[in-house]
Parts: C-alpha cells; sequence; structure tokens
C-alpha cells in the first residue's frame, strides 16, 4: 500500500498570499521532449483589492453564490457565471456524498483497503481501479446538471463509459449503481437541487452515463467530470477528490473540487485518518456525524476561490459556511513543503528528489492521492505541486482542469515545466505539454523550479 503522510502537514502560512507576477524571462525556454516552440505567459490573478469584492447572497434556488465587482453580469461585458457555478456546488455536494457512502461500503466489505477486487472494485482496460461511485456520481452529476439548466444543452466530457455496465455481466453491478444514484437523488432537495419525480431506471442511468460523451475541443462550452479521482486512493479509504470544471471556447472558466476526505482544517487531518482507520474495522462511520471534508470553488478572473464544508446527512447546504481560501505566502524553499503522487508509475519520485535538492527544499514530500494536492496548495497547505508522468503518458483534462482554476484564482501559478499554460483546447487530453506539471503558491518558487528542471532534464531518465 502506497504511503500517505498527511499527519506530517505542516503548518504552512495561509495568510495573503505574496503574489508575484511571472518573471520577464517567463516564456517556454527549454530543450527536451514536448516543448512547445511558445506560448503566452501564464495568466496571474489579479490582486485581490481590484475589483473582487465579493458576497454571499442566500436566497432563492438560484441565488448568486457572489457578486464579483468586474467580473459579474454587466461588468465589463465578462460574464460572472454565477448560476453555473452554483449548480455546479450543488451538485458536486451530492455526489461526495454518493462517494462518501460508497466508500464506507466499501471499506466495511474490505477493512484493509487492499484495492483488490473484492468487495465492489472491479478494474479498467488499463487495469487502474473503478467503483460504483465512479458511474454513480457520473450518472447523477449528468442528470442534475441536465436537470438545473432545463432549456440548455448540457454537454459533458468525463471519464467513465458504460461498456461494462452495459455487458451482459454488468447486471449485477448497474443494479448497485442504479441503487446508489437514487439513494442519492432522492435527497436532492437538501443540496437546493430537484429530485426526480420518481427512481430513475436502470435505462436512465446508463443514458445519463453515455450522455457524457462530448470530446472537448477549442470551441463551446461543455463540463469536464473527473467522478472519482485518485481511484486508488478511494478504495484504499484515503483521499481521493470529486472534480468539476467549465471549459469555455479551450478555457477553464470555473472549477469545482469535491474532497470528502479532506477537512475544512488541516489540523483534523490526523484525527480523521485515526478515526476512519478505527472506524472502519467496527461499523460504517456515519458520513454525517462530523464535517469531514470540504468543497472547493473558484471562478476565472475573480481573484478569489472558496472552500465549504460538505453538507452532511441531517444538514442544508448554506452558503454562509463558505470561506476564502488562499496560497501560502511561503516563498523560501527550506520553509516549503512539495506534494506529489503518490504512485510513482503516475509520477517520478526520483526526479522531483532532485529538484527539491537543488532548489533547497528540505521537507519530505508529501505524497497524495488525486487532485486533493491542487487543493492542498490553494488552501495554502503546501507550496508546490510536481507531477513528472513517464514519456509516452498523455495527461488528460478531468485531472487538471478544476484544479488548475481554483489554484490561479487562490493567488497561485500553475504551468507545465517549459512556462506555459496548461492548454484546455485540444480534445480530452492535455496535448503539446512540455515534460511535466508545476504548480506552486508564488512565482517566486515557480520560476525556481523551472531553472531546476532546465539544469537537470538532459541528465535524467526521464
Ligand atoms: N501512468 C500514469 N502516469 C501519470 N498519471 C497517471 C498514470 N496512470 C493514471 N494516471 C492518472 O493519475 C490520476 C491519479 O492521480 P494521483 O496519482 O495524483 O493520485 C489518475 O486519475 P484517476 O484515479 O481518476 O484514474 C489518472 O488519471
Ligand atoms: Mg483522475
Amino acid at each position: 500500500m502506497g504511503s500517505i503522510r498527511l499527519s506530517a502537514w505542516t503548518a504552512a502560512s495561509s495568510s495573503p498570499a505574496a503574489r508575484g507576477f511571472p518573471p520577464s524571462d517567463w516564456r517556454g525556454r527549454v530543450r527536451g521532449r514536448r516543448r512547445r516552440a511558445h506560448c503566452a505567459p501564464p495568466s496571474a490573478p489579479p490582486p485581490p483589492s481590484l475589483g473582487a469584492s465579493s458576497r454571499l447572497r442566500v436566497g432563492t434556488q438560484h441565488e448568486l453564490l457572489w457578486d464579483c465587482r468586474g467580473g459579474g453580469l454587466g461588468g465589463g461585458g465578462r460574464r460572472d457565471y454565477a448560476k453555473e457555478m452554483e449548480a455546479a456546488v450543488r451538485v458536486v455536494q451530492v455526489a461526495c456524498t454518493l462517494c462518501q457512502r460508497v466508500q464506507d461500503s466499501l471499506l466495511l466489505a474490505n477493512p484493509a483497503g487492499s484495492g483488490s477486487n473484492s468487495g465492489g472494485v472491479h478494474s479498467k482496460l488499463d487495469r487502474s481501479p473503478v467503483t460504483v461511485a465512479d458511474w454513480g456520481v457520473q450518472a447523477i452529476v449528468s442528470w442534475l446538471l441536465s436537470d438545473f439548466f432545463r432549456d440548455e444543452s448540457v454537454s459533458i466530457v468525463a471519464e467513465e463509459d458504460d461498456q461494462t455496465l452495459s455487458s451482459s455481466d454488468g447486471t449485477a453491478l448497474l443494479e448497485s449503481v442504479v441503487a446508489a444514484v437514487n439513494g442519492c437523488l432522492v435527497e436532492a432537495p437538501k443540496y437546493g437541487l430537484r429530485s426526480p419525480e420518481k427512481d430513475l431506471r436502470a435505462s436512465d442511468v446508463l443514458q445519463a452515463i453515455r450522455k457524457c460523451s462530448s470530446a472537448g475541443g477549442p470551441k463551446g462550452r461543455f463540463w469536464v467530470l473527473d467522478p472519482v479521482d485518485g481511484t486508488l486512493g478511494f478504495v484504499r479509504g484515503d483521499q481521493y477528490a470529486i472534480a468539476l470544471a467549465l471549459i469555455e471556447d479551450g478555457e477553464v472558466v470555473l472549477g469545482v473540487l469535491g474532497c470528502p476526505n479532506y477537512p475544512m482544517k488541516k489540523e483534523w487531518l490526523n484525527y480523521h485518518q485515526r478515526y476512519y482507520r478505527l472506524m472502519s474495522k467496527v461499523a460504517p462511520p456515519a458520513s454525517g456525524s462530523w464535517n469531514k471534508g470540504c468543497v472547493m470553488y473558484a471562478h476565472k478572473g475573480c481573484g478569489q476561490a472558496w472552500m465549504q464544508p460538505l453538507v452532511h446527512d441531517f444538514g442544508m447546504l448554506n452558503w454562509h459556511n463558505s470561506r476564502e481560501i488562499q496560497v501560502s505566502s511561503v516563498s523560501d524553499p527550506v520553509s516549503a513543503t512539495f506534494c506529489e503522487p503518490v504512485e510513482k508509475a503516475n509520477s517520478s519520485h526520483s526526479f522531483t528528489a532532485g529538484l527539491a535538492h537543488s532548489v533547497g527544499l528540505r521537507k519530505q514530500p508529501l505524497r497524495v492521492y488525486s487532485m486533493v494536492k491542487y487543493a492542498a496548495i490553494a488552501r495554502g497547505d503546501a507550496e508546490i505541486f510536481m507531477k513528472f508522468a513517464r514519456a509516452g503518458y498523455k495527461e488528460k483534462i478531468w485531472d487538471h482542469a478544476a484544479g488548475v482554476v481554483i489554484i490561479q484564482e487562490a493567488g497561485g501559478v500553475i504551468t507545465d515545466a517549459g512556462g506555459c499554460p496548461l492548454d484546455f483546447s485540444r480534445g480530452v487530453y492535455l496535448e503539446g505539454l512540455d515534460r511535466g506539471i508545476i504548480a506552486c503558491s508564488g512565482a517566486l518558487l515557480h520560476h525556481r523550479i523551472l531553472e531546476a528542471v532546465d539544469a537537470s532534464w538532459n541528465s535524467s531518465t526521464l
């Protein structure tokens, strides 16, 4: 089982970030594979004082989440995506509930969380795990978004397809997915959403899953969903995320990250881990008994990112519980913490160890499953995220879209290793990605990591 060192999380500052703009020699300057010749410098978020006055309004079903001046309706012609954000946050909250229930039952069936094929964990063609939660989340997100935007066509790019469920071997699995979906949709009103008039049938669920077959691209608007990001963490009772983003004309305009095992305060992580390990041995923990997770969200150009607790079993979604998040102000490598995937098959631990050494990072890396790493950077729990996949691996847009916009709006910087913004306009893959992904709380650290990559790339085995 992969290591997770959440208990080692240090008290990195979450005070307002020192947000430098990228240095002037920002453009891709590197040799090496996958290098793009030119790219625009990454867009830096506006300082918070420049028109980012926000307030939460609570009221009708379609209330605004905030008034992001300058980016709001009628403000400089840019849309504020309030309706879309409202829908996305509510829908991700429902999805988190579904995931928590499925994870609880998986752990009850298999307390060791070995990730084996028993207890409802199945294998995809690439041998990665998939569970009822992956299909269940995809079905409810598809159904709820389509219902929320009744008059508009909703286009979704998402990770799962319906082949396994539609096959003759998939009947029992499909039944489990349908039960999980209906069990959550019936509670949609407490999240401010509509329930279906009657339970969805298997064919409705399959149709909702199938509907998520958009191929993305440079034009138009589509949602991007990773129903359970970090499935390995999910089946091991560890961190995972539900990631939903909206892309318009190739740009991520809003992102929502549901992190059901990532508490509102990092100090609670320790407690969560111990509690969960203990409880999963004796009985399924009542998901609603305490607020163990959070949902983060941001929209492009607002200069702000937000976090709210998960809605628990006896609660209702309440926007007043949201609070602003910001990246860490730490810019000294000695005090900085970097995170990376748990699985070294997903990112070279040896290469990042070399980078860490040359930049002067002293702390042990935090190895965390899923886009919770993006959440950690956005909230100031860590300063750096690095991912260097093996040559030939193509990163998918759903693994990054939501996290990228949340980090940027919280004050961070994220690019590929050549300093170019990630390109979400070219289908389901991040085509043209130069070597790896680097996210930092500030431009200074980011610049130093890029330089270290340049200096060590040619002698690496990547
Ligand atoms: N060989 C590989 N190299 C890099 N990333 C990979 C990979 N195989 C899978 N991944 C991606 O890494 C994600 C998990 O991220 P992490 O390693 O940070 O926890 C997976 O998301 P899913 O779990 O949604 O499939 C998957 O998209
Ligand atoms: Mg993923």
